[in-house]
């Protein structure tokens, strides 16, 4: 983690009060991934907690799931899997709705991208309410598969989305 301690993750992230909407402070991590040298660093320890899970694949939900999960695959040597909004997807898929703050959403996985017995390690940037999270894991157990970890750069302790994922192992770096 050349240059980069893990303690100063948290000066990389950029907080924008009130947005989407008011009230909410949105922690954009866009300030990080254009400084090479903490995008690495952040990838590096999400690649050390995710190692030892012991993976066979990483998942990871659109859109900023894709900017962690895939670096961190790249550099673990195994493959990755995206987890996307409906109607992204070509092939046949399996899909997981889950309640919003106002609403549902839906995701969608490739059916044939995950095998029984598997080891999957999922990788997002942030973890709120854990809606979206445990939506992914629902995913990934309607394959077959075993949820081995669940890694996050950010984790709003606030909105406890830990709650939502007892008995699974859940790791994140910076917690606000
Ligand atoms: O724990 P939760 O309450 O579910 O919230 C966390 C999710 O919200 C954000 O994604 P968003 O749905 O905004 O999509 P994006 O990555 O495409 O911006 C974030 O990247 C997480 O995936
Ligand atoms: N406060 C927040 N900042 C960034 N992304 C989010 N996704 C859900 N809540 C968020």
């Amino acid at each position: 983690m050349k240059g980069v301690k893990a303690l100063d993750f948290d000066k990389y992230i950029r907080v924008i009060d009130d947005f989407p909407k008011p009230g909410i402070s949105f922690k954009d991590i866009t300030t990080l991934l254009k400084d090479g040298e903490a995008y690495r660093a952040a990838v590096d320890a999400i690649v050390e907690q995710v190692r030892e899970s012991q993976p066979d694949l990483i998942v990871g939900p659109e859109a900023r799931g894709f900017l962690l999960g895939a670096p961190v695959a790249y550099a673990l040597g195994i493959g990755f899997v995206p987890v996307r909004k409906p109607g992204k997807l070509p092939g046949k898929t399996v899909s997981e709705t889950y309640e919003l703050e106002y609403g549902s959403d839906t995701l969608e996985v490739h059916a044939d991208a995950i095998q029984p017995g598997q080891r999957i390690a999922i990788v997002d940037d942030l973890l709120a309410t854990g809606g979206t999270i445990s939506a992914t894991a629902r995913l990934i157990e309607k394959t077959g598969a075993q949820v081995a970890g669940m890694s996050f750069l950010i984790e709003l302790g606030f909105l406890e989305g830990r709650k939502k994922l007892e008995g699974y192992k859940v790791f994140s770096l910076i917690k606000y």
